[in-house]
């Protein structure tokens, strides 16, 4: 595990926005897992300005994402499709045809993730999966408690998770109850992952998964037995990390 840790959080999705970049570079048609949430939105700008400054090519790049709400159709605001879209699908050239994202809406969830999980083999399996960490230390939205050999599935959203994201809603009633989310396995099947953390609420979930047992109760922490994990902290959820780590630049 490399564990990197970036003066600010334009430093990190820089850094975060590099990695991507440089796979894409060596690995045109490369399979990317994406993640939503505010922490990699700035990732996904610079990865835009990438695109029209220097013309990094997404022609060929074939993506899934991480989860998505049950219940929210693809034109609501909140659901992670539109985030995708509004945020970045929209502003590179990728074709529409190579995104993945859960149906909120199937009607047979369980197909829907089993299809799911499917097409990602039919693709040769994620070449490199970005994740965020919750304040619960969820990793997609596999809750603390989730089981670990889970592959994509129907997942039901923690109180703590809810009222993380009501911040996105008008009212906490709004906050979907259930989601879908690609499970442990799936994730961790992935050639590559980067982790990105920012912000002081997630300093201490953050060195309970790097450092503390490998537990379901904090999902995250099975990160630390896959072969190919960079963690990029930003120095505001670092301050119990650093006392652990080696920094590696990269
Ligand atoms: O980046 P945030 O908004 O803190 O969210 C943390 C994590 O929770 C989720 O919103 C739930 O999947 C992820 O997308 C994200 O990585």
């Amino acid at each position: 595990m490399r564990i990197v840790i970036a003066k600010d959080y334009e430093d990190m999705s820089a850094r975060a926005a590099r990695i991507v970049a440089g796979q894409i570079y060596l690995k045109p048609n490369s399979v990317l897992g994406m993640a939503t949430g505010s922490t990699p939105l700035l990732m996904y700008k610079e990865l835009i300005k990438v695109h029209k400054e220097v013309g990094l090519d997404f022609s060929e790049v074939i993506t899934f994402n991480l989860d998505e709400y049950l219940g929210l159709p693809k034109e609501d605001e909140q659901s992670y499709y539109y985030y995708m879209f509004h945020h970045f699908f929209n502003h590179i050239n990728i074709r529409k045809q190579n995104i993945y994202i859960p149906d909120g809406m199937a009607q047979d969830v369980e197909e829907e993730c089993r299809n799911y999980d499917r097409s990602i083999l039919n693709m040769g399996g994620i070449d490199l999966q970005i994740l965020g960490i919750g304040n619960n230390g969820h990793i997609g939205f596999n809750e603390p408690d989730i089981k670990f050999e889970a592959t994509t599935h129907r997942v039901k959203l923690d109180d703590e998770t809810i009222e993380a994201n009501a911040r996105f809603f008008a009212t906490i009633e709004e906050v979907p109850r259930f989601a879908i989310s690609m499970g442990i396995k799936t994730i961790m099947h992935a050639k590559k992952l980067v982790l990105l953390a920012s912000g002081e609420n997630k300093a201490e979930v953050l060195y309970h998964a790097l450092f503390g047992g490998i537990t379901p109760e904090i999902p995250a922490s099975i990160l630390q037995l896959h072969q190919d994990v960079t963690v990029i902290v930003e120095e505001s959820a670092a301050h119990l990390v650093k006392h652990k780590y080696q920094n590696h630049r990269i």
